[in-house]
């Protein structure tokens, strides 16, 4: 089956610098995909190029068997933003409600989505009065709620507690082994062994795009942030020798 989104030799220069370097890469659907590598390497770029946001300065995305960005892709992909986008002004399912409005859903499906993100008990609250965890969960909702066949999600569980975490992967993979398809951002390493690829992105290069279990078994370690620093420091050293 075609990938869900399909990159090749992507560029993009931001600010006058160039932040990707031709990347091509994959996501296959029905998975949950990690996009990890460090901060400032990336990955914010590279998702709102596949969300179609993002000027690029050559190469191709494709998604959903469209060029990134198509009108007729809008209700097909979900964006969460690092930045929560809702309405502090509203309550929580208020916000959900208006957001499902506009994705042609209905108020069931809003409620589903803030039970979905645990936000069930703050939904009569208003968004403004939440904490920031709490807000972050209330901005996923409403990028759930369309229920979109691809979702990227940019750090989803930033301020989130472990109980929470494991919630809310659970719930993406619920959502693959139904057909969605997840890009899922992470800074942070443990949440990469609970992804089915993943892509590891460093200075705006791939240096791996693999299933965890290959990732370990091509640097001989278990330890997924220790098998990510070989892997740098492997790129590392072929680039000054
Ligand atoms: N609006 C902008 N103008 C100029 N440069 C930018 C802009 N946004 C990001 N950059 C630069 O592009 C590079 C990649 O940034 P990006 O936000 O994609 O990284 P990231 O991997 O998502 O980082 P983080 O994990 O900290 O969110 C960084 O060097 C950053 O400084």
């Amino acid at each position: 089956m075609e990938d869900a989104v399909s990159v090749r030799d992507l560029v993009v220069d931001r600010g006058g610098r160039r932040v990707l370097h031709g990347i091509s890469c994959a996501v296959p659907r029905g998975t949950v995909t990690g996009l990890l590598g460090p901060s400032g390497s990336g990955k914010t770029t590279l998702m709102r190029a596949v969300v179609g946001v993002q000027t690029v300065g050559g190469g191709t995305v494709h998604v959903l068997g469209e060029p990134a960005g198509s009108t007729g892709l809008r209700r097909r992909v979900g964006y969460l933003t690092q930045a929560p986008s809702v309405y502090a002004d509203l309550t929580v399912r208020e916000n959900a409600r208006y957001f499902a409005v506009l994705q042609g859903r209905g108020r069931a499906e809003a409620d589903r989505a803030v039970t979905d993100v645990g936000l069930a008990g703050a939904a009569d609250q208003l968004v403004g009065t939440l904490s920031g965890g709490q807000r972050s969960r209330a901005s996923l909702a409403c990028a759930l709620v369309g229920e979109p066949e691809l979702v990227v999600l940019d750090e989803p569980t930033v301020g989130q507690d472990p109980v929470l975490r494991a919630d809310l992967w659970a719930r993406f993979h619920a959502m693959a082994a139904a057909g969605t398809t997840l890009l899922v951002s992470s800074h942070v390493m443990d949440e990469a062994a609970r992804c089915d690829r993943l892509l590891l992105i460093r200075e705006g290069r791939l240096v791996a795009d693999d299933t965890p279990a290959a990732v370990r078994a091509a640097t001989g370690v278990d330890d997924l942030e220790e098998a990510f620093l070989r892997l740098i420091r492997g790129g590392e050293s072929e680039a000054t020798s």
